[in-house]
């Protein structure tokens, strides 16, 4: 429903998913593409260049998944065209002129952003003088246990992780204050199984410098900077060293290959705060590149990887491929729109006809992991798919994470510790786990190719003062989902339709929602009387 809601608030088909995913074009901020942006919700000009990202995406809705051996991921597989179709319902009627007319524009559009055989020689006609620099978005980790409340109380206090309805957002600190200290010791232990800190910051940082030399050997000298959401460094000290820099051209790169409105889009609405206030960065040019899943080299990397994984197995052939994807609440893609689901079920189409190609056609499956909290996510959980398989009578599994390219706790604590003991208790025999891309030489060279590809888009000096605060986009699409995320929020749909007693899924959710409306009250309570145990403990003065 929420869905449809949307995709009626919406101009046109493609201003969403164009603006939102990943096109070059759509996400870049300058005088051509400010022009083209919708004020007051009358179009503009019509957009004179192409829409390249769902072009990529439609022709991939349609590729047969037999190889998947999963009920769940075939019928995955056909509610992903119904998704898409809502949001766009143009494209999908071919008796649409219009929606024709955009599809082909979008095809052949992405095909020549993807490719970079024509990139050398507009890449030295924009760079000039020009001071390069590259922004890595990621999320931060704690680097020492005493991190670890900081960190979730910042991850918490993030309104695009946690959603409260308008009226109670004045509670977004204290809430995050005491989910943050509730969470902690669970976390730290956590942590402290993986050696007493995240490693992210460290991969985060050879990724960088490892960008850097890819782009110098591909002759484009670039500063590339770090910025995390929720731990050091944040994105705020990125910026100031960009500005110190004095960098004149910024790609902005969140290092995840998925957009989620949870991940890349949090960093990225951050980072329109910083620019709307910061007078040197109003007049930086940059472009964003909000996905990059599709990319021909990544899926390259990722196929590698697997394949050489499976090369371990005893019968490489009767391996199950096991993706494993961090999850995100369902209302997210539901309600919000977020094109996380069906960017992940195409990056898993594309992994496995690359591995087709090679001849290898093992069976597959796709499911959802670290779920936190009361309200249901996407589906199907991790957990549960690999007691169904164990029971099913598979007895070769190999893990792939698939939103992550390093590794961090939820692959080292997580996936290799308690999804392996869970496989083997199911039955299942054979456990094998596919690292994280970290620093490989394929996935950093088509990083490189990425920011490349994307100089020539990089926005040219915004025009008026009005135009250079627009929203960077796809900022001005998330900031819509969010919009009508938080409208639609009190009216979610239960997760569960059927009632159920007992220690079981829906009684959980149920329970869960039960104690975060006690929270809020107790809450209320505490920051309008000034009393209560939480000020007992010192929580809720630092708020006051
Ligand atoms: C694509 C990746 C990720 C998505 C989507 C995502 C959504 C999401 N995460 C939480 C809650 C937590 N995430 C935590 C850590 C964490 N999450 C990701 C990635 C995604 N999160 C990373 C890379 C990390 C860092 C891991 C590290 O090594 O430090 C944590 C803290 C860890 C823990 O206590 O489990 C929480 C909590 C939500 C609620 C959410 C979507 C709304
Ligand atoms: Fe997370």
């Amino acid at each position: 429903m929420g869905i449809e809601v949307l995709a009626l608030s919406l101009p046109s088909p493609s201003s969403h998913w164009e603006r939102l995913s990943s096109s070059h074009q759509a996400s870049t901020r300058g005088g051509s593409e400010m022009g083209n942006l919708e004020v007051g919700g009358a179009p503009k000009l019509a957009q004179p260049r192409a829409l390249p990202t769902r072009a990529v995406l439609l022709p991939t809705c349609s590729i047969q998944t037999s190889k998947c051996s999963s009920g769940r991921q075939i019928e995955a597989y056909a509610r992903k065209s119904s998704v898409v179709s809502k949001i766009y319902p143009a494209w999908f009627h071919p008796s649409s002129s219009d929606s024709r007319h955009s599809f082909q524009r979008c095809f052949s559009s992405s095909e020549a952003l993807l490719t970079s055989k024509s990139q050398p020689a507009s890449t030295s006609l924009v760079l000039g003088n020009e001071k390069v620099g590259v922004l890595l978005l990621n999320l931060g980790g704690p680097e020492t246990l005493d991190d670890v409340q900081p960190f979730l109380f910042n991850l918490f206090s993030d309104p695009d992780i946690i959603r409260l309805p308008r009226m109670f957002r004045f509670l977004q600190k204290p809430l995050a204050q005491f989910i943050s200290v509730v969470r902690a010791p669970k976390s730290k232990e956590g942590y402290a199984s993986i050696g007493g800190g995240s490693p992210l910051r460290q991969i985060t940082d050879a990724q960088g410098e490892e960008l850097r030399k890819a782009l110098c050997d591909k002759n484009v000298p670039a500063k590339v900077y770090v910025g995390m959401r929720y731990w050091h460094p944040f994105t705020e000290e990125a910026i100031e060293l960009i500005k110190q820099d004095g960098i004149t051209k910024l790609v902005v790169l969140p290092l995840y290959p998925q957009f989620s409105i949870s991940t890349s889009g949090s960093s990225l609405r951050l980072l329109e705060s910083i620019f709307r206030e910061d007078e040197y960065l109003v007049n930086m040019q940059h472009t964003v590149i909000p996905s990059w899943y599709q990319r021909e080299g990544y899926i390259k990397a990722m196929a590698n990887l697997i394949e050489k994984e499976l090369s371990k197995f005893a019968t490489p052939q009767k391996v199950m491929i096991f993706f494993s994807a961090h999850g995100v609440p369902l209302a997210y893609v539901e309600e919000a729109g977020d094109p996380y689901k069906a960017e992940m079920e195409e990056c898993v189409d594309l992994i496995m006809e690359e591995l087709e190609k090679r001849g290898i056609t093992n069976p597959c499956t796709l499911a959802y992991q670290s779920r936190v909290g009361p309200v249901e996510w996407l589906k199907p959980y991790t957990d549960e798919t690999i007691v169904e398989l164990g029971q099913k009578g598979v007895k070769n599994l190999l893990a792939v994470p698939i939103s992550f390219v390093s590794e961090h706790i939820e692959t080292l604590e997580e996936i290799d510790v308690e999804y392996k003991e869970l496989a083997l208790k199911s039955g299942i025999e054979n456990w094998g786990r596919v690292p994280a891309l970290g620093c490989e030489p394929t996935f950093i060279s088509d990083l490189a190719d990425a920011v490349i590809e994307s100089l020539p888009y990089v926005g040219a000096m915004a025009v008026s003062n009005l135009e250079a605060r627009q929203s960077l986009v796809p900022l001005g699409s998330v900031e819509e989902l969010l919009a009508a995320y938080d409208s639609k929020r009190g009216e979610l749909p239960p997760p569960v339709t059927v009632w159920e007693w007992g220690w079981t899924k829906s009684a959980e959710t149920w329970n869960g929602r039960a104690a975060m409306l006690a929270v809020l009250a107790l809450l209320v309570f505490e920051v309008t009387t000034g009393e209560g145990f939480l000020h007992q403990w010192g929580v809720l003065p630092l708020f006051r």
